[in-house]
This record gives structure tokens, sequence and C-alpha cells, in this order.
């Protein structure tokens, strides 16, 4: 079996968005001088979608979220001619070509998610080319389903964030996320509206629930240490980005503190990058996304480097990609969920652009053992939704 062809689509949403409610989540531009347009770097509506043929006629399907545009240049100009005429089965060999090809340049950031969709793509092939659903090329079941967390509850009217919470309470959930509004701009007034949206979200889900904080990078050092034994009494499962991705000595130093675990990963790339944040223990949850992290063929290594570590990987954002990580491997015990919402900041897009993903039900997902490759389609409904770019 040799690959034929790589088709990248960037995929931009032209349908109903929900416009932004103010600072709906703290994010790193937060901290920027005359930032009017915060929100808008942290709102993305395009996605773009990878396919790749083989000589046998099977379709792989591969996506990324992170610049679409830039995601789609780089695959059409570098990644496709090292793929293209090549066995696809040859997946380690393929990853290594496309990383170091590229690394003078790459490494991490929009390239890094580039291969990650050619590899998704890559191992869409292979589960579809031995009729197995992905996650039992990687080791198979590792639970009877996967508990998942909801993952919604940005910063609004704290009455119609007590009403999120409670409806999905009521469906099922045992495990929220939540975001904060406020940083260090905000001064203390912003310290007491941050408390006092966790003190509204525990007063409906009460404390048999998890909940986890998400800052989303739009804190610094010194906000996070002031604010983490303000936090303690609400007893978090899990503190989020609380800085920026870079200031690895930042997270090593909150974690140290012991106060709440601290969380991270969704922008780190590669197992060098998990690696050092692994040696300096500066998280104590890994979360990568499959989509970003270098594909399935770099996230299963990292599962390896997390495992020996004793650290629990909780991916970014869920969706197929992650979920088969996380079927798969013992060190992953949940996933992250944002459920069907109109499009919003983003992550929800996901359910307009594929049909094959698994609807939570009681606070778990399922992954079928006779849907092969990753399990995904593109869906038709909403297609004349889209500006497609080819
Ligand atoms: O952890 C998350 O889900 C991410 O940080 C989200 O993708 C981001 O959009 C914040 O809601
Ligand atoms: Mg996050």
């Amino acid at each position: 079996m040799k690959i034929k062809s790589v088709r990248a689509r960037v995929f931009e949403w032209k349908g109903k968005t929900v416009p932004p409610q103010g600072n709906f989540c703290s994010n790193a531009m937060d901290l920027v001088y005359s930032n009017t347009e915060s929100m808008s770097t942290f709102r993305f509506h395009s996605w773009t979608v990878v396919e790749i043929e083989t000589d046998d006629g099977i379709i792989g399907l591969g996506n990324v979220a992170l610049a679409p545009k830039v995601a789609k240049a780089i695959i059409d100009e570098y990644l496709a001619p090292l793929v293209i005429g090549q066995d696809p089965w040859d997946y380690e060999y393929l990853w290594q070509r496309m990383y170091r090809a590229t690394h003078a340049w790459g490494r991490k950031g929009v390239t890094m998610a580039a291969i990650s969709a050619v590899d998704l793509a890559i191992w869409d092939i292979l589960g579809k080319s031995v009729n197995k659903p992905v996650f039992k090329l990687l080791g198979g079941r590792t639970k009877e389903k996967i508990p998942c967390y909801y993952s919604k509850l940005y910063r609004t009217d704290l009455k119609e964030m007590q009403d999120e919470a409670q409806k999905f309470l009521d469906q099922g959930f045992k495990a929220f996320k939540m975001r904060f509004g406020y940083g260090p701009a905000h001064l203390q007034d912003g310290v007491r509206e941050n408390l006092k949206s966790v003190e509204a979200i525990r007063e409906v889900i009460g404390y048999d629930t998890d909940l986890m904080l998400e800052c989303y990078m739009g804190w610094n050092l010194e906000y996070a240490k002031r604010m983490l034994p303000k936090l303690a009494r609400f007893e978090p499962r899990w503190l989020e980005e609380p800085v920026i991705a870079d200031d690895i000595d930042g997270y090593a130093e909150l974690n140290a503190m012991n106060i709440i675990p601290i969380s991270g990963g969704e922008h780190e790339f590669s197992l060098y990058g998990f690696k050092q944040l692994l040696d300096k223990k500066a998280v104590s949850v890994v979360q990568y996304d499959t989509n970003r992290v270098g594909g399935i063929t770099a996230a299963h290594k990292i599962n390896a480097l997390c495992e020996a570590y004793s650290v629990p990987v909780i991916p970014h954002a869920g969706q197929m990609h992650n979920y088969h990580l996380t079927m798969s491997t013992l060190a992953s015990p949940m996933a992250e969920y944002f459920p069907i919402f109109d499009v919003e900041v983003g992550n929800e897009l996901f359910w307009y652009i594929f049909d094959g993903e698994p609807v939570a039900d009681n606070g778990f997902l399922q992954l079928r053992d006779d849907v092969p490759g990753l399990g995904l389609t593109l869906k038709t409904e909403y297609l004349d939704q889209f500006h497609i770019i080819d």
C-alpha cells in the first residue's frame, strides 16, 4: 500500500456564531496593553481537514485547528511531497522525515500541528486497512468506557453559569471545567469576581463532583501565587495553564507549592517538550492535544513517558483523535468533552465538520470496536455554511 495523494482543505465557518460576551475567558492577550481584541485571538472559526488517499482507495482523515491556512500551506508545500509514494505502515519513518525535514524552522507550533494532521490521516488509513479502530492498534481497550468531564462554563453572568452547570449535572456529568474571566489587569475586583464564580459553581455541583479551573495562560506567576491559597477551599482537581506555556519554571514553582495540582500541555509540542515539563515536575496533569503534539505517533510515546513519571494524561479538547489514545492508555483516566453548542469559541466546530464523534452518556463516552480507523467521516449537513479553501 502506497500513499497516492494528500489534500488539505481549510473549512472556514460562515454560519451563525454566538457573539463574544465580554472577557469570558482570561487569555494571554489580557496582559498586553491596549488589548481591545483580546477575545479575537482566542476564538477560532476554521479548521484544516487533511485527506490522504492510498493506491488501493483508502482515504484517511486528519485535522488541525491551529492557524489553519498556515498549516495547509506547510502541508501542501513541505509535508505532502515527503509522504506521497510511501508506505503508511512506515509511520515512524514518515514522522521522522516530516519532523527532521522541517526542523530548522518547525519543531513546535503550527509546523508540529501540520505534521499531526498528516500523522492522524496515516493512522486512520492503518486502522481502515486492517478493519480495526485505531485504539486497537495502540494497545486496545484499557477501560470499559471513558469517563469525561463537561468543558465549557465560560465566564458569563453567574446565574447563567449556574444554570449551565445544573443542566449538565442533571445529564450525569461528574466532573466540570470552568473558565476564569479575570486576571492581573483587573486588580482586586477581578480577584473577587474570580472567587465568586468558583463559589457559584460549587454551590450547584457540590463537593462530590470534580471541578477544574482554567486560566488559559491569562495570569502571571505573581498573580497565580496569590490566587492558589484563596482557591484551595474550593478543592479544585487542577488549575490549568495559569501562565504562558513557555514559562516552564513558573509552572514548576506553582506546582511545587502543593496547594492545587497544576495542569498544562495543550500548548506544548513533541516528546522533548513533555520530557522537559515532566523532568521539572511542572505539571501534575498532562494535556497534550494529538492534533498539535505530533499526531498519534508522538502522543503514544508521550503516554509512555507519562506512565513512567506517574503523571496522568487527560488530553485537551476530547475529540476522536484523543479518545483513541485515552481508551488505549491506562495512564489516561478521563477525557475532556465539549458538547454540541452553537459556534462560539471554536472547539464545538468539530461537531459541524465531522460525523462519528461519540456523544456523552451519563458522563461517559464509548468507542466502538466495529468502526475502523479513527471513526470520523466528513459531515454533509453543514457544508453549505463553510467556505472551503482547496
Ligand atoms: O482546555 C481547554 O479546553 C482549552 O483551553 C480550550 O480549548 C480553550 O478554548 C479555552 O476554553
Ligand atoms: Mg485548556
